[in-house]
């Protein structure tokens, strides 16, 4: 590290710290590209208030530093950074709108009410310009049927519940964007909301404000409006990097000129070739231009252009890293557990890192993808929070944290088991050594035993609870209560109120779980590591903000089926479609400008070397089409056939 590279940018955080001046705030947009060092200026400036006079103000008046972050991940990381100080709030967009709506039920009861109120005579509207017998006329009926239900339900809540983090599905909870919705809603109509938030916040930080939900982000826009003169909003962010449609489309042209405009040129992250790569992708955009350090190693680009149609992808990208352990001398590049893989969406990282059939059955109920990208819920937390720990403790031979397990969560030493069994505990800690052994044995000889088998074992021997989720799917139980839903939800219209919306949902989550468990109990594993990001692997969005030394970037939009990113078109294999075209001459957003941003971002993720496997349905005019750009060159690009 040098010293001119860390001034390099210096006059950025000078001006920053200077915004959170608690005796004469000012609003600022930090406008920096991909790792330059937003997240860093952010930490140490917040530390650098804290630590002085600042600091001591916000002790004396109990106020704080509001600090949003995109993800829970980023938000433990800032949290920790900051060493927990009481000060500072970080929570995600989600936790910190619940913290300021939370208890206003009355007003949460009206907004709900005219929202449905609105939703369903836009879907009678629908429903009577369109055809009833049509699969999405079905659909629009249930959905006016279950809305009428919630909104008949309304009246009888008398406290609303939501959890930032899982799916909320009870009759008394919000969804997540309602939450966003109403937030904005409150904030921009609700004077003495404004006063509050202001008061409990003088500074409100917002990270990876390009992608803030758009209607949140004006109501925040409209307060710093009116309090200026005592409020400091700090946006971070980089439009280049804006890539969920839900952000706000020239947040960067809405920023009064009174505020703060610091930007930061150095990319600390990325070798000098990769730089120069999203400098090119970057250029049509903006212009902005990022240098590297000076002591930036030259790094290794490479596109590999492999045909669409019956490809093998396990086996091209082994043979894409073994030319990059070649052409950047680098062995870890042999191995895919040293290699970041990022794929369009979860399917794609599922099929790669061998849990699809767990992951696709459950994936395919909306509901609960929440929750699944999470490993929150009952069910998946029977697995990776009681049964996978404990096989791990077994396998390891590890007495102490199998035994920690089993106290802490087995009904056989429970308090209350162990209470009734008296003078015969013993027998007790025998049962439940039993049932390890047991569990231990079925999954070293059976390596590849299904996820119901294992489920059978637990609830036989009792070692954990079953939760409700999986309760009818342990034998005896299964067939009558899986078929009971079944028929129950057949009957639909026949079953009384909200009950019946349950019903509904219940028969196909069942047979969501009925084919998860099918799996074998190994690829609930590698789940658990993969959400947990603890794999080498993940999604073009999932790794905004984040940084790895070898990024393999794959690109099939067959295999994606996407529709809001189209590498195909942006690379030119594609024709662009009327739309496209009509969108383009009108300045509108058009599907390529988003892949392009996607691009940068992951691209921009490299330390050291980036290589893209490119699936297209036409390898040779690919080539040509992506040389044609000239940001890659003549050898960078190669055809794999
Ligand atoms: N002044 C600096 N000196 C040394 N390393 C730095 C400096 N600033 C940033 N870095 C390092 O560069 C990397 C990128 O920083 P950071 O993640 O904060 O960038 P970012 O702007 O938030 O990136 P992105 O927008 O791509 O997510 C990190 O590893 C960080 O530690």
């Amino acid at each position: 590290m040098t010293d001119a590279d860390d001034q390099f940018d210096a006059e950025a955080d000078a001006t920053i710290i200077e915004c959170l001046d608690l005796s004469k705030p000012r609003s600022f947009f930090l406008y920096a590209g991909a790792g330059s060092g937003k997240t860093r200026s952010l930490v140490s400036a917040v530390r650098q208030a804290i630590d002085g006079e600042h600091g001591r103000q916000l002790t004396l008046t109990g106020k704080k530093i509001g600090i949003i972050t995109y993800t829970n991940a980023a938000c433990d990381e800032i949290k920790q950074r900051l060493e927990f100080d009481p000060r500072v709030e970080v929570m995600t967009i989600h936790a910190f709108s619940w913290s300021l709506i939370e208890g206003f039920n009355v007003e949460i009861r009206q907004w709900v009410a005219k929202n449905l109120e609105e939703e369903i005579a836009e879907l009678e509207e629908q429903h009577r310009k369109g055809r009833p017998n049509t699969k999405a006329g079905i659909e629009r009926l249930r959905s006016m049927e279950v809305k009428r239900r919630r909104l008949a339900y309304l009246e009888s809540i008398i406290k609303f519940i939501y959890s930032p983090t899982s799916d909320n599905r009870t009759h008394d909870s919000l969804n997540h964007s309602e939450v966003i919705a109403m937030t904005a809603s409150f904030l921009t109509n609700k004077p003495g909301l404004r006063r509050m938030l202001v008061s409990r916040c003088p500074v409100l930080l917002i990270d990876e404000s390009q992608d803030t939900n758009k209607a949140l982000m004006d109501a925040f826009l409209n307060l710093e409006e009116e309090f200026h003169d005592r409020f400091s909003l700090g946006l971070f962010g980089d439009m280049m990097q804006r890539i969920y449609s839900d952000g706000k489309d020239r947040l960067d042209k809405a920023i009064p000129a009174r505020w703060a405009m610091p930007r930061k040129r150095m990319n600390h992250r990325c070798p000098s070739r990769v730089i120069e790569v999203i400098n090119s992708i970057r250029h049509d955009v903006d212009g902005e231009k990022q240098v590297p350090r000076s002591d930036a190693d030259v790094g290794v680009v490479r596109v590999f252009i492999a045909p669409q149609a019956g490809a093998d992808p396990f086996a091209i990208e082994a043979a894409v890293r073994q030319r990059m352990e070649t052409i950047a001398g680098d062995p870890a590049w042999y191995s895919s557990d040293t290699v970041k893989t990022l794929a369009l969406e979860h399917l794609m990282s599922a099929r790669r890192f061998g849990f699809v059939e767990f992951f696709e059955p459950l994936w395919g109920i909306d509901r609960l993808r929440t929750s699944l990208l999470q490993g929150a819920g009952a069910g998946l937390g029977f697995f990776i929070r009681g049964v996978l720990p404990l096989v791990k403790a077994l396998r390891a031979n590890d007495r102490f944290a199998a035994t920690a397990i089993i106290k802490a969560s087995s009904p056989l030493l429970s308090h209350e088991t162990l209470q009734a069994a008296g003078s015969n505990q013993v027998a007790q800690l025998s049962k439940a050594k039993a049932a390890c052994d047991g569990l231990l044995a079925l999954i070293t000889e059976r390596p590849e035993v299904t996820a119901q088998t294992v489920l059978e074992l637990v609830a036989q021997t009792g070692l954990f609870a079953i939760p409700d989720t999986l309760a009818p799917f342990v034998r005896g139980d299964a067939h009558t209560k899986a078929a009971a839903a079944e028929d129950e939800a057949k009957q639909g219209g026949q079953v009384e109120g909200i009950e019946g919306e349950e019903t509904e949902d219940t028969s196909s989550e069942l047979s969501a779980w009925g084919k998860s468990l099918e799996a074998p109990l190994n690829q609930i594993e590698h789940y658990d590591l993969y959400v947990r990001g603890q794999s080498q692997f993940g999604t073009h969005q999932g790794v905004k903000g984040l940084e790895f030394p070898r990024v393999l970037v794959v690109i099939n939009d067959d295999e994606a089926r996407g529709f809001l990113f189209a590498y195909d078109k942006f690379f030119g294999t594609k024709a662009k479609t009327k739309a496209d075209l009509e969108n383009e001459a009108v300045g509108r957003e058009t599907g390529s400008d988003r892949t392009r941003r996607l691009f940068y971002v992951t691209c921009s993720r490299a330390e050291k070397s980036l290589a893209i496997v490119y699936y297209s349905p036409e390898p040779g005019l690919a080539r040509d089409a992506i040389l044609q750009y000239g940001w890659f060159g003549e050898s960078e690009v190669e055809l794999i056939t």
